[in-house]
């Protein structure tokens, strides 16, 4: 007997907190299409689909967990964006997933790339993302890292400390060139969204705090220098985030600096970037924006804010990652195990977890589930997905409606596992890191390799 039957526990759970849409035999089987990347269907043999390419194929090809990557849906992210955004740039944010098949398709879809560590830098150049495209961050670059950016020739280094102002002037006067950067500013906004991703409180490590002066200090060193090039501000205010009225005060206040720097040097900086941090739906409890709307509600309020302080609009840039290739992928698992708690629930156990996934134990975050490999008419129960790790806390998906006869073997699809994913993937237990798969019209590609033990024992040196 399985531990919780859907119907009565529902009247428990309340509809906010529990996976809601789960509630008769048949809705086991349904897919929410914005969970989803968008070529995912599930077949009449009630096995799902992506990019024409049925899990079972995928699995038997590459194994699993495996992170599958839809190629067409995140190339039409890409676009939606660009297009959205028309005369702005969309620097795509490399931290939410890169390898170099995703740089050169940034390449043809004529986005720009945000980099944070050499590492990605490395990345992007291999790539083929031209520099002038490339946007370097960091709270703590090294000089080899700026040194490195500066010989490469990108486009913007977005300057985040006295250190590494410093450390910049001083590669600049040795190499005669004259280096493009931003201020990143810190600008005062609480943003709604779990507090370790949020970054633009005062009480935090990144960029120069706009209330206690430091930005506009920044700003005055390097003008009065003359060694950089400041092309203007920078503020990002966080992740997953769903309420655009932190844009709004970030790129009130933002503009109000820009509008004294202008009075008290004379200088009109010619570009404003408002970051990424636009939220994407991890269940059905989350209702995203659409870029289209983003992208006229950032440049209404910046119109706006302009027009109210006399200044002109400055060329407009963002920094979206995880809207962008979050939902276009999912993680493909077996089930290994199924466990009744009597009266608790039914732990569900797969073959990865938090080594491929530490979202859920980083940051709670919430993440939906369902058998992929077929469908199924048994009744829902509430189910705990859980991974193989010596950890309690190896939780994949805290709450989710599976059917009754989930069994070992089943193959199980976790969407939205696109950014912060595999990026943040490690070797805990000295569980492999799982490959990405990409496919696109039937045909599944590797573009990021499965970790082997052999990997992991040639860093053991003995
Ligand atoms: C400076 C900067 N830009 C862009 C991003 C991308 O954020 P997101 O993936 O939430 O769009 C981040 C991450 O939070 C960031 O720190
Ligand atoms: N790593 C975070 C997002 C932070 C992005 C970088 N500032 C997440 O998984 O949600």
């Amino acid at each position: 007997m399985r531990a919780h039957e859907a119907g009565a526990l529902h009247a428990d759970l309340g509809a906010a907190n529990g996976p809601s849409w789960l509630r008769t035999p048949g809705d086991v089987n349904a897919l929410v299409p914005m969970l989803w990347p968008k070529t995912v269907t599930r077949e009449h043999t009630g096995e799902i689909t992506v990019g024409g390419l049925s899990v079972h194929t995928i699995k038997q090809e590459h194994g699993t967990p495996a992170y599958v990557f839809d190629e067409a849906d995140f190339r039409a992210r890409c676009r939606a964006f660009r297009e959205a955004f028309g005369g702005a740039d969309v620097y795509y944010a490399g931290k939410a997933f890169i390898a170099t098949h995703i740089v050169r398709i940034l390449v043809e879809e004529g986005l720009s790339l945000d980099v944070c560590t050499g590492g990605e830098l490395r990345v992007a150049l291999n790539g083929g993302m031209p520099p002038e495209r490339i946007g370097l961050h960091g709270n703590n670059k090294s000089t080899a890292e700026l040194g490195r950016a500066v010989a490469a020739g990108v486009g913007r280094i977005i300057v985040d400390s006295f250190d590494e102002i410093a450390r910049l002037t001083e590669i600049a006067r040795e190499t005669g060139k004259k280096p493009k950067v931003m201020v990143r500013v810190t600008v005062g906004v609480e943003a709604h969204t779990h507090e370790y991703i949020a970054t633009a409180h005062e009480d935090q490590k990144f960029g120069f705090s706009l209330a206690g002066g430091a930005a506009e200090q920044a700003v005055e060193r390097i003008l009065s220098d003359g060694v950089l090039d400041l092309r203007g501000l920078h503020s990002h205010i966080g992740s997953q985030i769903f309420d655009s009225s932190g844009f709004e005060v970030s790129a009130r206040r933002i503009l109000g600096l820009q509008a004294a720097i202008q009075q008290k040097h004379g200088t009109e900086l010619p570009e404003l970037d408002l970051g990424g941090g636009f939220g994407i739906a991890y269940t059905t409890q989350d209702s995203p924006a659409e870029p289209a709307d983003l992208a006229r509600d950032l440049m209404r309020i910046v119109k706006q804010e302009c027009a109210a302080l006399h200044l002109s609009v400055p060329h407009l840039s963002v920094e979206p990652g995880r809207a962008i290739v979050g939902p276009s992928m999912f993680t493909l698992y077996e089930v290994g195990t199924v466990k009744d708690v009597d009266g608790i629930r039914t732990y569900v156990s797969v073959d990865g977890g938090m080594s491929d996934n530490i979202r859920p134990a980083l940051y709670d975050a919430a993440y939906s589930a369902t058998i992929a490999g077929r469908a199924s008419s048994e009744p829902p129960i509430l189910a705990r997905v859980v991974g193989k790790h010596c950890e309690a806390g190896d939780i994949v998906v805290k709450d989710e409606f599976l059917p009754a006869d989930v069994r070992a073997g089943d193959l199980l699809a976790v969407p939205g596992t696109g950014a912060y994913c595999r990026s943040m993937a490690s070797n805990y237990n000295h569980v492999p890191r799982p490959p990405v798969v990409a496919v696109a019209d039937g045909v599944s590609r590797v573009i990021v390799r499965r970790e082997t033990e052999d990997d992991l024992l040639r860093l053991d040196v003995g």
